[in-house]
């Protein structure tokens, strides 16, 4: 076994590698390549078993008692006498040369014996069934264990195998006793190394230079010619010795080799566990016997009955017939079988041969008639016995997947049991664990507050934070409470997100991002372990900002409403509660500010938003005028452009009411792309026109192809709208008339630029643009003999109107200023049906007065609407500058924003927004909507 002790880690791996190679590989006894996956523990050991067949053993202890003295060498301290002998051969044959002399055997430890001759036997013939690489090694390791001696346990294993049989339970035992086996044989090995020093270095000390040489010179004469050919034949089995003298060939590598040796103590080569290794070695090389002997299918041989007839009963050779499981194992007499066929398998002690039977009652049909046929007496007939062998691998099919599912599950548990108390960083399959995005401001939080345009107050508000985490004790000092959070509310887009990441970037803090959903799960408190794992992430890493992105995912009322209607929703409960508490949780010297962000601000639990937990709510709106212009500026720096800056954001800010930072990112972004794809060196104002118009309006439907009739329709219905927009006093400036198809179902549009900043909107200003938005319908019933269909969309938005005048804004004097709430959720109105038909005629009577005057003016304005449309259907679109040319300018004076950008400036201004429903929130005009109307 020395001989592993002198192998390089590098070598090892190789022998191992090569080792399991072999193991694997069939060979014409043994078929290794179907072992089936319980060996898997077994192969991987046996991949070790490989050191010892390729290389050769040590040299055994001298088999003599002169041998020592005979080399000049201290002769080994000799040990207690064993309690039982091995070898018989002792006194009459000389020992063989693995054998070791009776007196140099280990005294045996506690609980450990030898084995007789006839358990060495018995072994002997079991590692037959060995692939023949490993006989060799395996026979050296039995000698070895003679020394040694075996643990008690083995000697019962044998004779239980002998007599009943082995089980699946004493697979563990085989297991223990190997493993001690291997321990005991490696700590030999380890003594003989350390005796082997000491006694070189002792004789070394003593010895003068020219002493050794005639030594060894003596040495060599006084071997026997059978020692110098065994020398010769075996070279590697003179390793020991030339170790112990320095003449190793590994001794470059060798820590134990060469002049190392003269070291007390040599370390052992690093990461490289000798006696481990040597057990796992020897445990595998002990225990794949022991493993053929409990699972003995792999050298088994199925027959059919007609060669059993033939080979075996017809000749008598068959000793029993042992039924198992749907198949009768055949147990042959050996000496009988070995005289008739000496050169078989079924001469193999371990090897059987079985057959399948389809019933047992025909199996034993069968077998009297054959017996009958033979004449063989009743009293002599073959036995036949009923087992249930195997019964541990069926119950394992059969109960295997129940039993992997249970295991899994009590894993899972086991593992979601830990997220528990400790923070949850796990949970069950690590669903517990947070899904935050972290930012450093190193690396990622780069933003800052220039970058955040158009929210000068939302930027006051959350500055407050930065100098809290900047400079803490300004405040602390004071005694001042620091704010926990804030609620970022607001329209999607339109900046929320940003200012966060701003205040972070700004702050030189990380920055947790989550968004509210990412809480919700289908297990029940994943979210409150999740939201627990934030928080003590970000305690860990404070001072920095957590920033929950749709809150209201998470932290809507829990008394009414959203998604606790009708009978809540625990987990989203629980995770609202969890967050609550971690707030709570902050002392307030902790450095942890709390953002979350929502569209919904009004759907939050009151909890949420109470002093102490989000102590500040910071509105953002979308941006004026004067916003959009400065967040233009912040996107137009990413892009180049060769405009005049001031105008260019200036006429596109006037060009886009109603545009969230997200939509002026996206257009200018568009802009881009267009000029791209228009091979420009530059991105142009046309470019950007057309691409605010692709973003409101929607892609140009070339495609789409209307009949003259239909085209001519349409021209007629935009220029209705035109021509009110352009008499009505109070009407939206307008922009552009167009016929060409946009968006989905929009056939044509007539484009207005509603006052974007005007966030009050009186009597004249809603009936001039009710009176606008009936111009199409209206202009079709003067101009052609029918009306169409492609009006529904403006009577939508005209009834909506008037509606809301009539109920919300108070401009009904037969209703007064009252308030009506039509919550369409509900089926009761919450007003008397006197007053719904009070309602009904007021939305009636606004209505028609707006038809009314639209048709007033458009009767007297006949004429001018059949120059538009006639132009319209020539050119297709008609901008501002055109409908100068065709009617004059316009009587009313514009408003000075339009004025400044528009009025006599370029030559194609563009753009849609027609009329809307809502003073503050301006839609974009489409001629029709689908809706069931294909087209005009
Ligand atoms: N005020 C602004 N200044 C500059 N860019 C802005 C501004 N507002 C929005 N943007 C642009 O819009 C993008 C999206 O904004 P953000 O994600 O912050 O919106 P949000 O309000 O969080 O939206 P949501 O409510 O849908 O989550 C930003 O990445 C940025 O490019």
């Amino acid at each position: 076994m020395a001989p592993i002790l002198r192998l390089s880690t590098p070598q090892l791996a190789r022998c191992a590698r090569q080792s399991l190679t072999t193991l694997l590989r069939p060979t014409s006894t043994h078929r290794a390549s179907r072992l089936p996956r319980t060996t898997a523990k077994a192969t991987l050991s046996a991949s070790n078993s490989r050191f010892y067949s390729s290389q050769p053993p040590p040299q055994q202890p001298p088999q003599d008692d002169k041998t020592p003295e005979k080399h000049g060498r201290t002769k080994p301290k000799s040990r207690a006498a064993p309690a039982s002998k091995s070898a018989g051969s002792k006194d009459t044959t000389p020992p063989a040369k693995d054998e070791p002399a009776e007196q140099n055997l280990r005294p045996l430890s506690p609980g450990w014996v030898r084995l007789n001759e006839d358990q060495f036997k018995a072994i002997e013939e079991m590692f037959k069934s060995m692939p023949p690489s490993q006989q060799q090694l395996a026979s050296r390791i039995i000698a070895q264990s003679k020394v040694t001696g075996v643990p008690e346990e083995l000697i019962t294993l044998l004779n239980k195998k002998m007599t009943s049989g082995l089980g699946i339970m004493d697979t563990m035992t085989i297991m223990r006793t190997v493993t001690k086996l291997a321990q005991e044989m490696a700590n030999y090995e380890m003594e003989q190394q350390g005796k082997r020093r000491e006694g070189s270095q002792d004789v070394d000390s003593t010895k003068s230079g020219e002493q050794e040489k005639v030594d060894s010179q003596q040495q060599a004469k006084e071997q026997t010619p059978e020692d110098q050919q065994k020398q010769q034949a075996s070279p590697g089995e003179e390793q020991p010795q030339n170790q112990s003298q320095g003449q190793n060939p590994f001794s470059g590598q060798n820590p134990f080799s060469g002049q190392q040796n003269k070291n007390k103590t040599p370390p052992p080569p690093r990461g490289f566990d000798v006696s481990d290794m040597i057990t796992w070695a020897v445990g595998t090389i002990m225990l794949y016997p022991f493993y053929k002997m409990l699972f003995p299918g792999s050298e088994s041989r199925e027959i059919t009955w007609q060669e059993l007839r033939k080979n075996f009963l017809d000749k008598g050779l068959v000793e029993k017939l042992v039924v198992v499981n749907g198949r009768v194992r055949v147990e042959l007499n050996r000496d009988a079988t070995r005289d008739m066929y000496p050169d078989s398998v079924a001469n193999n002690p371990t090897f059987t041969y079985y057959f399948s039977i389809g019933s047992v009652d025909a199996f034993e049909r069968k077998l009297d008639d054959a017996q009958n046929e033979l004449g063989i007496p009743s009293s002599e007939r073959i036995p036949v016995s009923y087992a249930s062998e195997g019964m541990w691998t069926s119950m394992l099919v059969a109960f295997g997947p129940t039993l992997l599912l249970f295991g899994l599950l009590a894993w899972a548990s086991r593992r979601a049991s830990g997220m528990g108390g400790g923070g949850g960083a796990n949970g069950m399959f690590g669903f517990g664990k947070s899904k935050a995005k972290m930012f450093n401001h190193e690396n990622a939080v780069k933003v800052k507050f220039k970058d955040v345009a158009g929210m000068d107050e939302a930027k006051v508000e959350i500055m407050e934070f930065v100098s809290f985490l900047r400079t803490p004790e300004r405040f602390q000092r004071l005694g001042a409470k620091i704010p926990r959070g804030a609620i970022l509310s607001g329209p999607p887009g339109t900046g929320k997100t940003l200012l966060a990441k701003a205040t972070a970037g700004e702050s030189q803090v990380p920055f947790y991002s989550v968004s509210g959903s990412e809480f919700v799960e289908m297990f029940v408190g994943v979210g409150a372990s999740r939201v627990r794992d934030l928080f003590a992430n970000a305690r860990k890493n404070a001072p920095c900002i957590i920033f929950i992105d749709e809150i209201d995912a998470v932290g809507r009322s829990r008394s009414e409403g959203g998604g606790f209607r009708g009978g809540g929703n625990d987990e989203r409960e629980a995770t609202l509660n969890q967050i609550l508490t971690e707030m709570d949780g902050f002392n307030t010297s902790e450095q942890v500010v709390v953002l979350a962000g929502t569209n919904r601000p009004d759907v939050l639990d009151a909890a949420l938003m109470r002093p102490g937990r989000f102590d500040r709510h910071i509105h953002i709106d979308r941006p004026t005028m004067k916003g959009r212009q400065e967040i233009f500026k912040v996107h137009l720096q990413k892009i180049k452009t060769d405009e005049d800056v001031e105008y260019l954001t200036g006429r596109l800010s006037a060009l886009t009411p109603g545009f969230a930072g997200a939509d002026i990112a996206n257009a200018v972004n568009e802009a881009a792309l267009v000029a791209a794809r228009a091979n420009a060196t530059s991105v142009e104002m046309i470019h950007f026109e057309q691409a605010i118009e692709r973003v409101v309006g929607g892609l140009e439907r070339k495609s789409l192809v209307l009949s003259p009739e239909e085209k001519r329709t349409v021209a007629y219905h935009e220029a209705g709208h035109a021509i009110c927009g352009w008499f009505f006093r109070w009407a939206d400036p307008l922009l552009k008339v167009s016929i060409i198809p946009r968006g989905q179902g929009a056939l044509g549009y007539a484009q207005y630029l509603p006052a974007s900043d005007a966030y009050l909107m009186n009597t004249n200003q809603l009936m001039d643009r009710m009176a606008m938005t009936l111009g199409g319908r209206v202009s079709e019933e003067l101009h052609f003999p029918t009306v169409t269909t492609g009006a529904s969309d403006d009577f939508k938005k005209v009834t909506r109107m008037a509606t809301t005048m009539v109920t919300q804004w108070g401009m009904s004097e037969k209703l007064g200023p009252l308030h009506f709430q039509n919550d369409e959720n509900q089926i009761q109105k919450p007003f008397a049906e006197s007053t719904a038909q009070t309602i009904d005629a007021e939305v009636r009577r606004i209505v028609d007065e707006a038809y009314k005057q639209c048709k007033d003016l458009l009767s007297a304005r006949k004429k001018e609407i059949g120059i538009v449309a006639e132009e319209l259907l020539r050119k297709e679109m008609l901008t501002r500058d055109d409908m100068v040319r065709l009617l004059g300018p316009r009587e009313w004076p514009e408003k000075e924003e339009f004025a400044k950008y528009f009025v006599g400036k370029g030559p194609t201004p563009p753009f849609p927004t027609e009329s809307t429903d809502s003073p503050t929130e301006p839609q974009p005009a489409i001629y029709e909507k689908a809706g069931g109307i294909e087209k005009k």
